[in-house]
């Protein structure tokens, strides 16, 4: 097949869909692959090295689009790209539709067969696909936490981890999944006072072992919330109900109850967000106050670190890619009820139960099962 790597075009996002080696892979199983001019020169991947690696190198989008049988991203496609998809095309990237009626519309009209990679599930329970950018994420939540709370970029001015003699910062978790993690750990290095909230008891006791009780895991309810958010100096939003918009759990009386120059980091906002007061903010310009509390809601932070972020994404996206090309979308799906579940639209259909709880009303969609949907 033909696979088309567009450059990405969201702000400050220098990530790529496939990176050399990846290419490699595909030209090594019989694929031709199509790499936008400059796709990821700016993180060290060069057009030379992906010529090296069999790719063409095209000048544009629209050549792209036109010609390739599936498309590789990483963000979810902009307007002006969904646009450019039609049936009969495989569009394989995030799409994180619940909270995003514009997108799902095009993409129902474009007719193309989408997977978002959020969906995609393993035989853990777990998300594998969204796990590298939650790794990354989670990691970040906490850099970009301590950097706001400094003085001079709008914070109380705490240090995390304190000094001796002067007790450290508070941070509070609310979600404890593969962000939650990942902040704990950075947020347990520099030293910081860390809880973690969580619905799911079981979660909570392995959070328990992996840090020998270092840090208070309790049980989420919006008591919990209330008491630990007075508290904290900074608070990552992690929670997650796959493919669904983000239940909004710390509002706006939360907000107004904390510490003037506490930071809020809403993870989760690419579903929508979990804080109240939570709207998307980009990398250029990340953050903004309300109720004097630092908002920080940057809905493609791995893109901020992204030739780690490139990296780690591809290992976890190749094989189902080239399951995809080496059997075609729709036999890899059928083989694998994983790569199916990844399925969100299919010839102007949702086939993402959550998205259409979210948007099914509004937008006028049914809802149909990715199996059945793909044989139409
Ligand atoms: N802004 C960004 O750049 C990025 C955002 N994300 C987003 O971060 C969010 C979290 O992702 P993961 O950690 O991978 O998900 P995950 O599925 O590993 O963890 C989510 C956790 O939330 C918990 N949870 C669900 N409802 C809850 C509630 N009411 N109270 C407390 N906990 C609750 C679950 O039990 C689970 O442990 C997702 O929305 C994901 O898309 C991920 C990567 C990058
Ligand atoms: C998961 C996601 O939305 C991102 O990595 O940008
Ligand atoms: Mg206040």
């Amino acid at each position: 097949m033909i696979v088309g790597v567009p450059k990405e075009i969201k702000n400050h996002e220098y990530r790529v869909g496939l990176t050399p080696a990846a290419v490699q892979e595909f030209t090594n199983n019989g694929h031709a692959v199509l790499v936008q001019v400059n796709a990821g020169t700016s993180i060290g991947f060069t057009d030379d090295l992906y010529l090296a690696a069999g790719a063409t190198m095209i000048e544009t989008p629209e050549e792209i689009f036109a010609t390739a049988d599936m498309i590789v991203k990483v963000k979810e496609p902009q307007p002006n790209e969904c646009k450019m998809l039609r049936e009969g095309q495989t569009l394989y990237t995030y799409l994180h539709l619940a909270p995003d009626p514009v997108q799902t519309q095009l993409l129902v009209e474009s007719g193309a067969t989408c997977i978002a990679y959020e969906t995609v599930t393993d035989n853990r329970g777990t998300l594998p696909l969204l796990a590298p950018m939650s790794e990354v994420a989670g990691r970040m939540s906490i850099q970009a936490g301590a950097h706001y709370l400094e003085k001079a970029n709008g914070g109380s001015g705490t240090l995390l981890g304190g000094v001796p003699g002067v007790a450290p910062g508070k941070v509070l978790i609310i979600g404890g999944g593969v962000v939650g993690l990942n902040a704990a750990k950075m947020a347990m290095g520099l030293g910081a006072d860390v809880t973690i909230l969580d619905r799911s008891l079981n979660r909570l006791r392995e959070l328990d072992d992996i840090f020998e009780g270092r840090l208070t895991t309790v049980f989420s309810t919006s008591d919990a919330i209330d008491y630990y958010s007075s508290r904290a100096d900074l608070v990552v939003g992690a929670v997650l109900v796959p493919g669904a918009a983000a239940p909004k759990l710390l509002t706006r009386e939360h907000i107004k109850n904390m510490k003037p120059g506490s930071v809020l980091v809403d993870v989760a906002i690419d579903q929508g967000g979990c804080f109240e007061t939570s709207k998307a903010t980009t990398h250029q310009d990340p953050v903004y106050i309300i109720d004097d509390v630092v908002h920080y809601c940057v809905a493609n932070m791995p893109g901020g670190v992204a030739r780690t972020s490139t990296m780690a994404l591809n290992n976890a996206t190749l094989p189902f890619g080239l399951a995809l090309a080496n059997k075609g979308p729709k036999q890899a799906m059928l083989d694998d009820p994983h790569l199916l579940n990844g399925l969100n639209v299919h010839k102007g259909i949702v086939t993402y139960k959550a998205v259409v709880d979210a948007l099914g009303d509004s937008l006028g969609l049914t809802y149909q099962n990715a199996a059945e949907a793909l044989a139409l």
